[in-house]
């Protein structure tokens, strides 16, 4: 298959050990990938220079192929620089432009320093937004998280929590639902996806009591999405909503802020949740970890959520080629 294009990250964090350690555990299999950035990043597993992607299946049984962009100046771990910004988003950029041509299969993120981006100048909340601005596809770029044991889609993600509530509205949630409806049944092949809308407040509102966000803002996203044909339920508890015997019940929960949706995941399946772009015109997912400044270096980075990250980009993107 096409082979995938994998980013560089921050090169302070621990993204060159797990591309390393992913291409050890991956070699042998049928998703070829590449990594755009340092060849002198990555240590402990071979690497081959290639000049273009269409080199890299034929290297990365024997080697992880590598783009070779170089930094400007050396990386310490830990310690992000932000002279080596601008390599950080062109490695994102570069990696895009090759799945747009059709050269890379999919791009699969390693994760970036966010704060550090921002002293550079970097104006995006984060990759999700950036794509959408350069992969998009006239919709919003929606991020969801993905493992075998649950699907979330946060509809407001890096922002102050009492401003993502006050942003919160029934054209907002639907918006968010119907994307990820349509790549329920696009990319994951689910013929009648099942959607569960999650509650903001204790007990969903208890009728008005404890607040009447539920009222006024998630039942009616809820009577319009059913009005349209999509199977949405809700609102629901945020308590109980996440626990093994409602998850069955549905195929992704919409999440009204970033913690109401990361923390069930990271808790239930840090080691195989997977970040993906809905709504682009390319295949995007990532680990779902951050940079992990404090391991970086120590050789503790476990590079679980990245394997599955590649294997959920070559699924998504052979789903579509199909
Ligand atoms: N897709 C992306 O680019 C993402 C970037 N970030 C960024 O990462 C930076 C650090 O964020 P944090 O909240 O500290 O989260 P984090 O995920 O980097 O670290 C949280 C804790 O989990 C551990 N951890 C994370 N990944 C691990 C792995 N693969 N193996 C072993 N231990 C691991 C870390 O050592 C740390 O103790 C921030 O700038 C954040 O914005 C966070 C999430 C995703
Ligand atoms: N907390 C999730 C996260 O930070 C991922 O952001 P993105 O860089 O994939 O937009």
């Amino acid at each position: 298959m096409t082979p995938l294009a994998l980013t560089m990250g921050e090169p302070a964090g621990i993204g060159f050990e797990i591309a390393g350690a992913a291409w050890s555990t991956l070699r042998e299999g049928t998703t070829p990938f590449f990594l755009i950035g340092d060849i002198s990043g990555i240590r402990g597993v071979p690497v081959e220079e290639i000049t273009a992607p269409e080199q890299a299946a034929a290297a990365f049984a024997e080697a992880l192929p590598i783009l070779h962009r170089p930094l400007p100046t050396q990386v310490t771990p830990g310690h992000p620089s932000q002279a080596h910004a601008p390599a950080i988003i062109a490695s994102i950029e570069e990696a895009v432009m090759l799945a747009k041509a059709g050269r890379a299969g999919a791009v699969v993120t390693n994760p970036i320093q966010k704060a550090s981006l921002y002293a550079a100048g970097f104006r995006h909340p984060g990759h999700t937004e950036f794509l959408g601005e350069i992969a998009g596809t006239g919709v919003p770029a929606v991020m969801m998280l993905a493992s075998p044991m649950l699907r979330v889609v946060p509809i407001t993600v890096h922002e102050p929590l009492a401003q993502a509530i006050a942003r919160l509205t029934p054209e907002l949630i639907i918006t968010h639902a119907r994307i990820a409806h349509a790549a329920l049944i696009r990319d994951f092949g689910i013929a009648r996806p099942r959607l569960a809308i999650a509650g903001l407040n204790p007990h969903a509102g208890e009728a008005g009591t404890l607040g009447r966000e539920e009222i006024d803002i998630v039942a009616p996203a809820v009577a319009a999405l059913r009005a349209e044909g999509i199977d949405a339920r809700g609102p629901m508890p945020p308590d109980t909503m996440f626990t093994a015997k409602a998850r069955p019940g549905y195929d992704a929960a919409i999440c009204l802020y970033h913690d109401q949706a990361l923390i069930p995941i990271k808790a239930l399946d840090m080691d195989g949740g997977v970040n993906v772009t809905l709504g682009l015109s390319i295949v995007r997912t990532s680990p779902d970890h951050g940079t992990a400044l404090d391991i970086a270096g120590t050789g503790r980075a476990d590079a679980s959520s990245l394997i599955a990250a590649i294997r959920l980009a070559a699924e998504i993107a052979q789903r579509r080629n199909a």
